[in-house]
């Protein structure tokens, strides 16, 4: 591993985290009130599902962060909008995966923090306007897309992320409801996926919702097939029932067994033919850091930490990781980077399993990377080009929800966070856990 950073004092360094937040949302309450992000360069603010719309995406995804940092100011601010103007009735389409982890897990993890009723209404009534989604495949696949007034579906042509990554925040809404209804269309989903694997136990990131009929024959643990697996697991470790368990392990095993390759002393995950099994490329997505945790959460340890290891030499090299990377050739294939949480996110998980300073290191390094280069006049921006670090105008929704969280959980000994017994969805939306 990397050496580790001289003996850091966490305690301050959480403070400055919590500070970046304040500041940043300061901002926030400043141009971009109620708006879906903020442009962090101009100080202007951008819709993000709806064009033109806003459904308040950003203030949303901040608040169970601003609660676990004991903003209760600013968290309270972020409650009275939700009362007095958020509205889902909207003649407007919206991506049902992208809605249901950041808004409806968003509404849930800030309602199970405060205990706002209006908060769970809310994510009711959303998730009420996604479910003909589900109802429509005979095989309870959802489209990608619904008009949230008129429930129009669009795009049957989809992919395991986005019809397998709810079962988290569906499992619980219908806990706090009663109603079973959103529990059971997320699980058959992931079940009829599960059903569907090749002989060699790989499936690939494209197919009909409606039928089922593979478009791809593309086997990747990146995008659009990530959390898929990650909330295989999540099933079982949320509500501890066994048949994600198996059905994580089977997957995985599968995965281990056909896609982990060692390069130069370092371990990736490739991108194979779903029945051959065959390497496509060695290309690698910045968003499959989030592998290395889920890998030690499932018990393959060594595997998870060995790439967690690999993706961090990447970030030291350019500072901030690129979205994408070749492995073999060293080179960045997208010079981009969008502010993303996950090799945080992996970190934070090896954290909470064995407690190492290695991981807290590694996040140390992640959070001043961002504070020296992504920070703007307003807020804090994504990257042009790594290799320059050039910024784009643009915060996404997620950097409320998930590294700042991450950041704060793992520097500050969070008084109202139990570090024994949680849950964080693939959006950082903390679903067990809170301390009040
Ligand atoms: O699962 C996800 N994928 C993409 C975003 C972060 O990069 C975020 O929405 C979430 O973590
Ligand atoms: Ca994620």
């Amino acid at each position: 591993p990397l050496p580790a950073t001289a003996k850091e004092d966490w305690r301050e360094l959480a403070g400055e985290v919590r500070e970046s937040m304040r500041w940043a949302w300061r901002n926030y309450r400043e141009k971009a009130w109620g708006k879906d992000q903020i442009m962090p360069v101009s100080g202007g603010s951008e819709s993000f599902s709806i064009k033109g719309h806003h459904l308040g995406l950003s203030l949303i995804e901040a608040l169970d962060t601003l609660w676990l940092m004991e903003l209760d100011a600013e968290f309270k601010d972020g409650v009275d909008w939700i009362h007095a103007n958020l509205d889902f009735d909207v003649d407007g389409e919206v991506s049902v995966f992208e809605t249901i982890i950041r808004l409806v897990g968003g509404l849930l993890s800030a309602h199970l923090a405060s205990g706002d009723k209006l908060l769970l209404a809310k994510a009711k009534d959303l998730a009420d306007r996604l479910m003909p989604s589900f109802d429509h495949s005979p095989i309870g696949l959802p489209h990608r897309f619904i008009n949230l007034k008129t429930g129009a579906l669009r795009d049957p042509i989809t992919n395991p992320a986005e019809v397998g990554s709810c079962i988290t925040e569906f499992g619980t809404l219908s806990r706090l409801t009663g109603d079973p209804r959103y529990h059971k269309a997320a699980k058959r989903a992931m079940v009829a996926l599960f059903g569907r694997r090749s002989e060699i136990g790989l499936m690939p990131d494209s197919f009909d919702c409606m039928t089922g009929e593979w478009k791809s024959r593309r086997a990747t643990i990146g995008p659009p097939s990530d959390s898929y697996y990650e909330y295989l697991w999540d099933g079982w470790q949320l509500f501890g029932d066994r048949e994600f368990l198996v059905m994580y392990k089977s997957c995985t095993a599968a995965i281990l067994e056909n896609q982990k390759v060692e390069l130069n002393g370092d371990t990736w995950f490739v991108d194979v033919d779903f029945e051959t099994g065959k390497r496509i490329n060695w290309e690698q997505d910045e968003l499959s850091s989030f592998y290395g945790g889920l890998l030690a959460q499932g018990g393959d340890t060594a595997a998870g930490e060995a790439y967690t290891r690999s993706w961090d030499k990447v970030q030291a090299k350019y500072g901030i990781l690129p979205e994408g990377y070749d492995a073999e050739k060293g080179t960045p294939t997208y010079k981009t980077n969008a502010l993303r949480p996950e090799l945080a996110d992996a970190a934070f998980n090896h954290w909470l399993l064995d407690r190492k300073e290695e991981w807290r290191a590694l996040v140390a390094r992640h959070f001043r990377a961002m504070q020296q280069w992504n920070k703007a006049a307003f807020g804090y921006a994504t990257m042009a080009d790594v290799t320059t670090k050039a910024q784009a105008d643009h915060c996404p929704g997620y950097w409320w929800s998930e590294q700042m969280k991450y950041y704060w959980l793992i520097f500050s000994d969070c008084r109202r966070f139990d570090y024994r017994k949680n849950y964080l969805s693939t959006e950082g939306n903390v679903l067990l856990g809170f301390r009040r």
